[in-house]
């Protein structure tokens, strides 16, 4: 029986040396910064820019976005609705893990000049690391291998395609920075949890002759770029070829955003590699193409898919969105830490229970890439706890698969 919250767990902070979280703040950080400031041509007034963050990922605090940071001023507004006032001044450290996460990635790009005016302006800080991924000769490896999956049946494969989304969950190039063996590791990995027989009720194959049914509507909140976003956008074109899905909205992150996150731009680049590819994965990439063109696709780039806030914050036009689809399907780690709330919840708590805020039914695909964890049995906790794998919650190399209906 999974466990009802009596009372929200305590927020995860990054204040403890030692720590995961400690170390994304305290090693992360710098490192991604330094990856930006080697990788393009800056001038002395953007390097400084990056400098000075630097020095404060060391011991800084937070400080306000300068008036500057965004010429519109929406942007200013929303951080004072989404609680700079209550965490300027305080340390990076003190504040909760994902607000101080988010926000330094919101610096990062102010500090490069993504928000102009000038030369950087709307330029993507992480787009040649993501080339790269998209260029990599894995991915002609995988894209290849779509060419067995005619031969499987249906289930099969459809099954195939989910598990290839599942775990190019692993394929996040922040987490590399940082763990570079991490997201390598072949074979098949354990699944903590596994709801995938509610996720397929909830999206049927049509049975040939049966009546017309309600449209179903597919959300997909993704996370990466490049090798998650590739058999990601396979799997929404699968679900719209068999017909278990009629219409989809991808949800991208309107700005660059945790390293490797998949943003408009990103979708385009995925989509015509798919394209370029030949063979099965060429069909599915014209299939998607056609299904953009025609409106039964969407992309939606939502400011608050950067928002430093758990999915329970959401505002009333992206729960409307939510609550439309059929089944809401979050991909990764992060979206997890938002979906059920950044919080040191007993592994064995219901997530049913922590999600039943969402507006409908929602899924989460995972590899488990921090402390965060909700609806495992006890069976699964005892004999991860009994595997000597320390590291379980952030290693990336479990996975799972959970369905609130
Ligand atoms: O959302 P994703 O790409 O699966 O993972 C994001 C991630 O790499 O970033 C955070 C640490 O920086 C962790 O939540 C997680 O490990």
């Amino acid at each position: 029986m999974p466990d009802t919250p009596s009372a929200p767990a305590p927020v995860i902070l990054g204040n403890e040396p030692g720590s995961f979280p400690h170390g994304v703040l305290a090693e992360r950080h710098p490192a991604i910064v330094r990856q930006v400031r080697d990788a393009f041509p800056l001038g002395p007034e953007r390097r400084r820019a990056l400098d000075a963050l630097l020095v404060s990922c060391a011991d800084g605090v937070v400080e306000p976005l300068p008036a500057d940071a965004d010429p519109t001023g929406r942007d200013r507004d929303r951080w004072a609705r989404w609680g700079m006032d209550a965490y300027a001044g305080r340390s990076w450290y003190e504040v909760p893990w994902l607000w101080a996460e988010s926000h330094f990635y919101r610096r990062l790009l102010d500090a490069f000049g993504h928000f102009g005016p000038g030369p950087w302006q709307g330029v993507d800080p992480f787009r040649p690391a993501k080339l790269a991924e998209l260029d990599a000769p894995e991915t002609d490896e995988e894209l290849a291998a779509l060419d067995g999956l005619d031969a499987l049946p249906a289930e099969e494969r459809t099954r195939a395609l989910l598990h290839g989304s599942l775990w190019g969950n692993r394929a996040d190039l922040g987490f590399r920075l940082s763990d570079p063996g991490a997201a390598t590791g072949g074979g098949a990995e354990p699944l903590v949890a596994d709801d995938s027989a509610t996720l397929w009720s909830l999206l049927p194959a049509p049975a040939a002759g049966a009546p017309r049914r309600e449209p179903v509507t597919l959300c997909l909140v993704a996370d990466n770029a490049g090798r998650e976003l590739v058999p990601d956008l396979l799997l929404v074109a699968h679900l719209l070829a068999e017909g278990r899905v009629d219409r989809a909205v991808l949800h991208v992150k309107p700005y660059p955003y945790y390293v490797s996150d998949a943003t408009p731009a990103d979708v385009l680049d995925a989509l015509r590699r798919l394209v370029a590819a030949g063979g099965t994965a060429a069909g599915y990439g014209e299939r998607l193409w056609t299904a953009l063109t025609d409106g039964r696709v969407t992309v939606r780039a939502h400011p608050f898919s950067c928002a430093p806030l758990p999915y329970a914050d959401m505002p009333g036009d992206l729960r409307e969105d939510f609550a439309a689809a059929t089944v809401t399907v979050l991909k990764g780690d992060l979206n997890y830490r938002r979906l059920v709330g950044d919080r040191w919840w007993p592994p064995t708590t219901s997530f049913a229970d922590v999600t039943a805020y969402f507006p409908g039914p929602v899924a989460a695909l995972r590899t488990l890439k921090s402390d965060v964890v909700t609806g495992l049995d006890a069976g699964t906790v005892s004999a991860l706890e009994a595997s000597g794998e320390r590291r379980w919650r952030t290693s990336g190399t479990h996975a799972l698969i959970q369905v609130r209906r």
